[in-house]
């Protein structure tokens, strides 16, 4: 997918940029009049073809309002989005898998609404379920996986769309967007998950949009922390992880978290 999604429109570009997705000065409102809520205010970010990149926020600052945007669910109000990648999916919070159909079926599902037949899909659900290492648990439903299990199966079907390169996106960097995955897993269940994260990242090559509000999750998954303030949400400071981490991963959890607290506070002030 190669479009420039401005305040309410798509349009599709030449597309020689090398990003997979890249914001202008994009913002946000939602209201009129008086009760107009500015979720995003001149946001610029860009994510590079498969960095991991983390952004953080406290609650309402609109990390998930930049995710819509990024997924289509919605439009910016000004500025635009440049969008270079394969079709970006997202991973929520919640699975939110089909419940009448098995693990291998959910995953198959995007591939089989962009019309790959019938044996390249099941071979592609497959190999992605033995990514997130569910093989020979593809044919239980939803109700017979642990919350672990479903968010694996949800990220395979995520991944079964971004990386799909027999369909539209074929030859565009993919881009996966998550939005607080696995924040309502056990503190057990969402470690290990973290780390077969950073498995597959380094296995698929994809770039990631991850949101989240913890700064060690942040800190441990991205290459890049992106620090987002609230009301209106504007990108107030980024990290190199690589750079950060020389200092030992505890002094840059400390050094976001301060900064954090400082954008938490001068909003509360506001
Ligand atoms: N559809 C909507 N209509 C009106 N206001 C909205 C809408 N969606 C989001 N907002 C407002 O925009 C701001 C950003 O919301 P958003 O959900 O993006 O924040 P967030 O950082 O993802 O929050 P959290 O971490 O709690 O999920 C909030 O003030 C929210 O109330």
């Amino acid at each position: 997918m190669t479009a420039t999604v401005e305040a309410s429109e798509t349009t599709i570009t030449s597309g020689t940029e090398v990003r997979p997705v890249r914001f202008h000065q994009v913002g946000k409102a939602f209201g009129h009049g008086q009760k107009t809520v500015v979720a995003l205010d001149q946001v610029d970010l860009d994510v590079h073809v498969g960095e991991f990149v983390c952004l953080l926020g406290a609650s309402g600052c609109g990390k998930t309002t930049l995710l819509n945007l990024v997924a289509g669910l919605d439009q910016p109000t000004s500025g635009r989005i440049e969008l270079n990648s394969s079709r970006p999916a997202v991973v929520f919070q919640e699975p939110a898998l089909m419940p009448w159909l098995t693990a291998a079926g959910n995953v198959e599902l995007p591939l089989r609404m962009a019309g790959v037949p019938k044996a390249a899909r099941r071979a592609k659900a497959a190999e992605l379920l033995e990514l997130v290492r569910l093989a020979g648990l593809g044919d239980k439903r939803p109700h017979e996986l642990s919350g672990g299990m479903r968010q694996r199966v949800a990220l395979a079907r995520a991944l079964a769309s971004t990386t799909d390169n027999t369909g539209s996106g074929a030859g565009k960097p993919s881009l996966l967007l998550m939005d607080e995955p696995f924040s309502a897993l056990d503190a057990i269940t969402r470690d290990v998950l973290q780390g077969e994260l950073l498995r597959i990242w380094r296995a698929t090559g994809t770039a990631i949009l991850f949101v989240t509000h913890d700064v060690r999750e942040a800190v441990r998954l991205g290459q890049r922390v992106v620090l987002l303030s609230s009301r209106p949400g504007r990108v107030v400071r980024q990290w190199d992880v690589d750079d950060l981490s020389g200092a030992g991963e505890t002094d840059a959890v400390d050094e976001i978290n301060a900064e954090l607290r400082k954008v938490i506070s001068s909003h509360a002030a506001a």
